[in-house]
């Protein structure tokens, strides 16, 4: 026996996350930084601008972050496993960079990332390894040595992911007016990102069009909708469908919108729908606004009965599943064959993305892949 911690070779847990506006001087800057060089039309920003200050200028998902720290913490505390957590965004404070740099400060020399997104593609993980690339380059820059960095593998389909999902699908169909809850049909939703995006998602090879992100959340809808039959006794039609399209309307992007499915369901006779957000980790703007905004007030135009399903957010379910999954890479690293958890039909995702794994359009320099310019 060694002496080792199971968390070894880290030193030390990421959550690595998008960042929000906390207040509304926050709304505009946020937004720039999100959208440097994306080529996001104007009138599409003023509009999500508006969404925040709809909200005070306050996105939800910092709050979200700072609970999940606190399960996180709390899980760790519970079981033995003395892994700090740090937090750091992508696009608000606390800034990746300022982070990582006091990971560096802290003698820390092994980083895992846990990235506040389940799928595979490029706004969903590659963006965050670029990120993570310009963070390490910045440390070098100022002559610090940085950590080692890798992140943890596609957590979609881990049960921690998918039995709080479930639940929660259960719990918003019991939030139904009895009288439609036995025919509601269940539309799972996620962002939707052009299809080129999509067909490129990886690895795509495999997979039809849509590529893994669209493989990778058909398999937990599926999951998901055959958990709640196994509860219900009941067979919940279901679709997977889009929210929160952006860019250029010209380029072609995942379809149908969640709005446009609500009307043609109502068109169709379906009695009510129950709104499943799978494509998020909790409930933040999107979520709020797209869906608990926007689609509740079209689904009240048409007199349509939905339901929302929450989202995984702080559970402690999935607090345990981010340390099984600690422990399972940390058991890799050091050459063992760890149990690897998956639910659905696709099994447990890669450690390490592949060479062009999810590819940008103009290649950049991403860490914690095969491809990663860093050790
Ligand atoms: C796949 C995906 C996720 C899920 C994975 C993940 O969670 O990372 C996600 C999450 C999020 N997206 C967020 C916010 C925004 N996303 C935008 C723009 C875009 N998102 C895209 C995709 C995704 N986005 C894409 C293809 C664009 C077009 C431009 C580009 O290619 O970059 C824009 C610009 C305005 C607009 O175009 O809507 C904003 C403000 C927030 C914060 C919410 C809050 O504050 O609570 C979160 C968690
Ligand atoms: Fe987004």
């Amino acid at each position: 026996m060694s002496d080792q911690p199971a968390h070894a070779p880290y030193d030390a847990l990421l959550l690595l996350s998008f960042g929000g506006p906390e207040g509304p001087d926050d709304v505009v800057p946020f937004l720039e930084n999100v959208t440097r060089g994306r080529g996001i039309p104007r009138e599409r920003l003023k509009e999500v601008g508006q969404h925040y200050f709809l909200f005070g200028g306050v996105s939800p998902i910092n709050d979200q972050n700072r609970a999940l720290l606190g399960a996180l913490r709390k899980e760790f505390a519970e079981h033995g496993t003395d892994l700090p957590v740090y937090w750091g965004n992508r696009n608000w404070a606390p800034y990746l960079t300022d982070t990582l740099r006091e990971i560096a400060a802290d003698g820390r020399r092994r980083v895992l990332t846990l990235a506040t997104s389940a799928y595979a593609s490029y706004s969903g993980c590659r963006q965050y390894r670029e990120n993570l690339a310009d963070a390490l380059a910045a440390l070098e820059a100022e002559g610090v040595t940085p950590p080692r960095v890798d992140k943890l593998r596609h957590y979609f389909n881990h049960p921690g992911f998918v039995r709080p999902m479930a639940d929660a699908v259960l719990a918003a169909l019991a939030e139904l007016p009895e009288a439609v809850r036995e025919g509601a049909h269940l539309a799972f939703t996620t962002h939707s990102i052009p299809t080129a995006a999509a067909d490129a998602s990886g690895p795509a090879e495999g997979h039809g069009d849509g590529g893994a992100y669209v493989a990778q959340h058909l398999d937990v809808a599926r999951t998901i909708a055959e958990a709640v039959r196994e509860e219900t006794g009941r067979e919940h039609p279901w679709r997977l469908v889009y929210q929160s399209r952006s860019g250029a309307p010209h380029i072609p992007w995942l379809e149908p919108d969640i709005c446009d499915h609500l009307e043609a369901s109502h068109a169709a006779g379906v009695p009510a729908v129950v709104m499943v957000p799978i494509g998020f980790v909790s409930d933040h703007m999107e979520v709020k606004y797209d869906l608990d905004t926007e689609a509740a007030a079209k689904a009240a135009e048409l007199g349509l009965p939905v339901a929302r399903a929450a989202t995984v957010g702080a559970d402690p379910r999935f607090a345990a599943a981010v340390r099984e999954l600690v422990l399972e890479r940390a058991a890799t690293e050091r050459g063992e064959h760890p149990e690897r958890c998956a639910l659905g039909a696709l099994g447990p995702s890669h450690d390490l993305c592949p060479v062009g794994c999810c590819p940008a359009r103009a290649p950049r320099p991403a860490a914690a892949g095969a491809d990663s310019p860093y050790a």
